[in-house]
């Protein structure tokens, strides 16, 4: 089965939108817009189940607070969004009851996730939402996240809800019909149609990406990072224009398509590999890396040549290898202070009571290292419609100076 006839085929599908393709020029939410991806949404949710993904709260909060563009201190931005959100959310609930379908929203920050009990909390959710035959309105909550508890931007948060819902697809929906070897606004820039090999394949060798429309967050940069991710876990992706949402979701050729690159993870895995927060490192010998990463077996004590952190039986921990290198992630068996005991030792050497897996193989990921993100080299054009928002506002102060968190 080919990419896009995997996301025509779909059963369960994450549909994400960004706030560029929401709003109007002037930066209020644009209803007709919404309308039409409801429509594109609602016709496709009668055969499978749909989670939203929708950005657009501080976009839509600007016109209704006189904000002339997108602000750039954290306060005013969470306070934009708190507005916006509802009116995003009356927008969707109106637009889908005329599809006879109910809404619910579901607003997370990463601190919902990186925990494996509010993950399954929010994996419980959103199967008991689809299983209602409601359709998840999915944003961050940026009325309360500071750049410490961020996902970053919603593609990835979308990349991340694909997994806990195990999604068959994924579509990324944005101002823009795909991802373009160069900005789009430059000349002559082309339209890649297939990316086979992930990020690291020859599809996006020559990909340069320019800077975001002027009320996106992310731009196309977060979208490649989102696909990859994704794709790197067996979930394929589309990128696609707006516009063209309900060709895109009948799998019609339009947009970018990004073929499954990795095997398949179970949520937990992916959750282990991606989300979750780790609590500390174990340090192992070479002998312990090849046998867990190489052979995939369970890490024993005796590979163990050190420990650090302050974790619990259960917690998260980073497994290094003895360059310092994370290579992988897994489910500790013991508390911190218990390590030091049994460091080094064999089984045979250990009492009984403490003669079990340090790290159990299920309980086990690889980490693949991370890539580089793509380089920015092309100018990107001004965008005529809109102020620069990168300019300093003269209407508003600008609280971010003197206040925690910084602008995105
Ligand atoms: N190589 C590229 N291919 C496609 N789009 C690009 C590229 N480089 C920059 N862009 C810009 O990325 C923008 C989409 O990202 P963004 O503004 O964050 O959208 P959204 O709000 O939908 O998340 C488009 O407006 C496009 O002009
Ligand atoms: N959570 C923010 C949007 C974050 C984001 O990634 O925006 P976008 O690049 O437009 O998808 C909001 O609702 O305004």
């Amino acid at each position: 089965m080919s990419a896009r006839e995997a996301v025509a085929g779909a059963r369960r599908l994450v549909v994400k939108i960004g706030s560029s393709s929401l709003t109007t020029v002037d930066g209020g939410l644009d209803v007709a817009k919404l309308d039409a991806l409801v429509d594109a949404v609602a016709a496709r949710a009668a055969s499978t189940q749909v989670v939203l993904v929708s950005s657009g709260a501080i976009a839509a909060g600007l016109r209704p607070l006189g904000l002339p563009r997108r602000p750039r201190d954290l306060a005013t931005q969470q306070a934009a969004a708190g507005v916006g959100q509802l009116h995003l959310t009356r927008a969707y609930a109106e637009a889908f009851a005329r599809h006879g379908r109910t809404v619910g929203q579901v607003l997370l920050t990463s601190h919902d996730v990186v925990r494996r009990q509010p993950y399954r909390n929010a994996q419980r959710t959103f199967e008991r939402l689809l299983g209602l035959g409601v359709v998840p309105v999915v944003n961050e909550n940026d009325t309360v996240a500071t750049d410490e508890i961020r996902f970053g931007d919603n593609d990835r948060l979308a990349a991340l809800v694909a997994h806990v819902i195990s999604a068959d697809a994924l579509v990324l929906l944005s101002d823009v019909d795909g991802v373009y070897d160069a900005d789009p606004r430059s000349p002559g820039a082309t339209l890649v149609r297939e990316v086979t090999g992930g990020r690291e394949g020859s599809d996006l060798a020559g990909v340069r990406v320019g800077k975001p429309s002027s009320l996106g967050t992310g731009g196309m940069a977060s979208k490649l990072a989102a696909a990859d991710l994704a794709s790197g876990a067996g979930v394929p992706v589309l990128v696609a224009s707006a516009a063209d949402a309900p060709a895109a979701l009948e799998g019609a050729e339009v947009g970018t398509v990004f073929a499954p690159h990795g095997p398949r993870l179970s949520a937990r895995r992916f959750w282990l590999r991606h989300m979750a927060g780790t609590r500390g490192r174990l340090h192992l010998d070479d002998g312990a890396v090849r046998a867990v990463v190489g052979r995939r077996r369970s890490l024993l004590a005796a590979g163990i040549t050190g420990s650090d952190g302050d974790f619990e039986a259960g917690d998260v921990v980073d497994l290094v290898d003895p360059h310092g290198e994370v290579v992988a992630r897994g489910v500790v068996g013991f508390h911190a202070e218990e390590l030091p005991e049994i460091t080094g030792r064999s089984s045979d050497d250990l009492p009984p009571e403490l003669r079990r897996e340090v790290v159990h193989a299920d309980d086990l990921v690889p980490v693949v290292p991370a890539l580089p993100v793509p380089a920015l080299p092309v100018p990107a054009l001004p965008d005529p419609a809109l102020p620069d928002p990168a300019l300093p506002d003269p209407a508003l102060p600008d609280p971010t100076d003197a206040e925690a968190g910084s602008p995105r």
